[in-house]
């Protein structure tokens, strides 16, 4: 019986009790679970009207940077890229201490959540994923995000190759004597493979855990490993759409046109792009049918909201007040188009998001080769200071890979994949700005969807087209379906010298952010694929 195996196996890890398992719960059994009025706290889900079920995630409502480690240790003292910043270094004595607390953390729970999954489409490269934890609905997020196996799959799952251990519930009291940045862990021993987690309930750090994972592994073995979404037309043309956080990678891959791969993670191989998830993770703070009814519709039963405002059963999309970070995870069947399994061949368009609070990027910019590389590791976008959309103090946020925070190698084992992969199959790129504009208004949806499709119906190439200064980026002028006066940035203003003082200041920026690269004869060479502060403005 698989049920005693898999009770030997946690008796194996350290987490003793008498414990009810669940094993890969149906939804059925996981809406049953949440809903029950047993449920305590930030355990308990309610119905809404879509029918998915909404949660809140507790004090934690993004992930959690400042406490995540990884052991420091033979199998990873000379791999991983101790940055100081993304990838802090734990001991094994301290990794074993916080393990030991979520191991009795578990051992007191009355029911464990085990769900096996695979992290990756194919199964030379996928991750077999075991996920064990006592909160229903966290069991729920991974069942929606993670590639579900077949019964056959399950029957044959063997041994898992990344254990996640999810003690949410407990906190580590000795965080000051062992110098760690709060009573909150998220911890991986890649000797042991073995994440765990202590503090926060936020889902996405299982989710972008086991990313960081596939980033290590995969480019070791020469494949690129991308923060981006992906998505295929009827001609077998794949796109992607690389950008951090709140870029629209999520959004603008919902094409009622194309073929779904993925949202958020993905490989390229030798036999082409392939999706690390089985799920989608969307936002939904102000989501409407109107505007996004791929990702509206897919809000049904078996989804899952988080942070969502809730009155007597109705979700309220546009209420921002437990976080702006409201979010849906849901199987990606939920998306009409898709592909299934998640892969398609090689990418012949390859596009930059960026969300630029400054109002300096175009709406679309060209990119030769250097510029696709300068730009990549670069990866440019901005951060609102606070919660408020106001754009009076943006923070300019160099981000490498479009995903810094999930890059467990060097910078350039991520662009050296990614290029060589462009070249090899003739791949394009553009920088995409979805962020503001001279007017002080986000770039409409409409525009950016009408941008996306000249990119990938190829009109963009025959289109008349002007250099812009200080940025050095080469941009169309006019596009069909695109509002007239935005494609060249200097007129929304209604002061061309307002945008040149702030792209100068964006220039700089980008240049003292490249300093980093410049140490090696190939960064340098991409210096003149960059903005310019010394080029002559004729306009
Ligand atoms: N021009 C635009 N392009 C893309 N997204 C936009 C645009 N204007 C507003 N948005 C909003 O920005 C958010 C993008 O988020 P999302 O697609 O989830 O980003 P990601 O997946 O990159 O984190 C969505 O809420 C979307 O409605
Ligand atoms: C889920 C996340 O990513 P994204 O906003 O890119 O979808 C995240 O960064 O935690
Ligand atoms: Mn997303």
């Amino acid at each position: 019986m698989k049920n005693a195996k898999i009770i030997r196996d946690l008796e194996k890890l350290g987490i003793k009790g008498n414990y009810e398992v669940v094993y890969n719960p149906s939804y059925e059994e996981l809406y049953q679970a949440e809903i029950s009025p047993e449920n305590q706290g930030f355990e308990r889900a309610e119905l809404t009207e879509s029918g998915a079920v909404s949660v809140k995630t507790g004090i934690f409502t993004g992930r959690s940077p400042k406490d995540r480690y990884i052991v420091q240790d033979d199998v990873t003292r000379e791999t991983i890229f101790w940055d100081g910043k993304v990838n802090l270094p734990t001991t094994p004595e301290i990794f074993s201490s916080c393990k030991e607390l979520v191991l009795d953390q578990l051992s007191d729970a009355k029911k464990i959540y085990v769900v096996d999954s695979f992290c990756g489409t194919n199964a030379d490269t996928r991750l077999k994923v075991r996920f064990i934890m006592e909160v229903a609905w966290q069991a729920h997020f991974v069942t929606n995000m993670f590639i579900r196996p077949s019964h056959y799959e399950l029957e044959n799952f063997g041994e898992p190759d990344f254990t996640v251990i999810n003690g949410s519930k407990t906190t580590n009291p000795n965080w000051q004597e062992q110098e760690l940045n709060s009573e909150n862990f998220v911890m991986f021993n890649l000797t042991e493979k073995l994440q765990i987690i202590g503090g926060t309930w936020y889902g996405g750090e299982m989710k972008k855990g086991m990313f960081a994972m596939m980033n290590y592994y995969l480019p070791l073995k020469g494949m690129a490993s991308m923060h981006c979404s992906a998505n295929v037309g009827e001609e077998g043309d794949v796109a992607l759409f690389f950008g951090l956080s709140g870029t629209g990678k999520t959004t603008l891959s919902a094409d009622p046109k194309r073929y779904l791969i993925g949202d958020d993670e993905h490989g390229w191989d030798n036999n082409g792009v392939f999706n690390y998830e089985g799920g989608c993770y969307a936002k939904v703070i102000d989501l409407s049918a109107e505007k996004e009814p791929d990702i509206f519709r897919a809000i049904k039963r078996d989804a899952l909201l988080e942070n969502v405002v809730v009155n007597n059963g109705v979700s309220d999309y546009t209420d921002g007040s437990i976080t702006e970070n409201t979010r849906v995870s849901y199987p990606i069947y939920h998306i009409n188009k898709i592909v299934l399994p998640s892969k398609a061949g090689h990418a012949k368009k390859i596009v930059y998001l960026s969300a630029d609070a400054f109002g300096v990027l175009p709406p679309v910019s060209i990119l030769d080769e250097n510029q696709a590389q300068y730009h990549f590791l670069c990866g440019y976008t901005s951060k609102l200071a606070g919660t408020e959309r106001g754009i009076t103090e943006p923070e300019p946020s160099f981000s490498p890979a479009f995903g810094e925070a999930f890059l467990t190698l060097h910078p350039t084992m991520y662009s050296k994949t990614l290029i060589g992969k462009m070249k090899e199959h003739g791949a394009k790129a553009y920088l995409v700005n979805t962020g503001w504009n001279g007017t002080g208004k986000r770039i409409s949806l409409k525009d950016t969807r009408a941008i996306i499709d000249a990119i990938i119906d190829g009109s963009i190439e025959n289109a008349p087209k002007t250099r812009i200064p200080v940025m050095n980026l080469e941009v169309p002028t006019e596009l069909p379906n695109v509002s007239e006066g935005i494609l060249d940035p200097r007129d929304t203003y209604s002061n061309a010298g307002d945008w040149e003082e702030k792209a100068r200041d964006l220039a700089s920026r980008y240049i003292k952010n490249f300093e980093q690269y410049c140490n090696t004869e190939e960064g340098k060479k991409l210096i003149p694929s960059g903005p310019q502060l010394q080029t002559q403005t004729t306009n």
